[in-house]
């Protein structure tokens, strides 16, 4: 599977102008030959969060989830849409939107685990539903929101769902890049999958975010990583076949005691 990143910059509080720019670069790429193109966490709107109560979408209405189905049936791609705002039944929900490459939904996922560092609580809703798997192409992915990465039992119930290729889009601060380097690179080797990641580089309201967006393969080697600062694409050929290779030379999932610590 092919994969272009974005690693984008956002503007703040600005989704026209985010769809703007998400559509001048799709414009910009080659995507003849990429399957799936990825996008970061709220990047309709980034952190604005006393914002968000106005400016979060209807997801029934939502001008983003249309912007990425129009892209995805334009380009012949699918979306792994990063998330989004929305405001449902009068709350707000960091949604994570997967859209396949002839434009239908095909997941959605409301990050569960919300940031108190960054005052998350105050403003979302954690979602109530448990992560799924869904399948593009055949292969079984999953997606978890930023600071759903310190949580490794979220991830391993991907895992044991089969998930062979895990995304995290995000908005992860530099003054905690060290976590996100091992954790995302021990997510991967822990659970003997692929993860992609798309971090936003940039500054907002005092935060610098720290880029660094990278593809990881089953064995927890680092294939390909964005820079701190800057925006920029990384684009990827996965072969998911390593996923079974890793899994049958060390046989992690054959060798688990789940009735000694579930
Ligand atoms: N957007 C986020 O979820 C940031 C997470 C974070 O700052 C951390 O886990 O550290």
């Amino acid at each position: 599977m092919n994969i272009a990143v974005y690693q984008m910059d956002i503007v703040a509080g600005d989704p026209e102008a985010n769809r703007q720019k998400v559509s001048r670069w799709l414009g910009e790429q080659e995507l003849g030959s990429v399957d799936l193109v990825m996008l970061p966490e709220m990047w309709t709107t980034a952190y604005t969060l006393p914002e968000l109560e106005d400016i979060a979408e209807d997801p029934a209405d939502s001008e983003a989830i249309r912007f990425l189905q129009e892209a995805a049936k334009r380009y012949h791609v699918h979306m792994m849409g990063g998330s989004i705002a929305v405001k449902e039944n009068g709350k707000v929900y960091n949604r994570a939107i997967a859209v396949d490459n002839t434009g239908e939904l095909v997941y959605e996922y409301d990050k569960m685990h919300l940031v108190p560092m960054l005052n998350e609580p105050a403003y979302l809703n954690g979602g109530r539903e448990p992560v799924k798997v869904f399948e593009l192409d055949g292969i079984k992915m999953g997606v978890v929101i930023c600071f759903d990465l310190r949580f490794p039992e979220i991830i391993r119930s991907l895992a044991l769902q089969g998930c062979e290729l895990l995304f995290i889009p995000a908005e992860w601060p530099d003054s905690r890049r060290s976590h996100w380097d091992v954790l995302s690179r021990a997510r991967a080797v822990e659970n003997q999958m692929y993860v992609v990641t798309c971090n936003r580089p940039g500054s907002y309201d005092g935060i610098t975010f720290a880029g660094s967006s990278a593809f990881i393969d089953p064995w927890g080697s680092v294939l390909q990583k964005g820079s701190v600062e800057h925006e920029e694409t990384l684009r990827e050929t996965l072969d998911l076949s390593n996923v079974a290779d890793v899994r049958k030379n060390v046989p992690v999932f054959d060798s688990r005691v789940p009735d000694l610590y579930e």
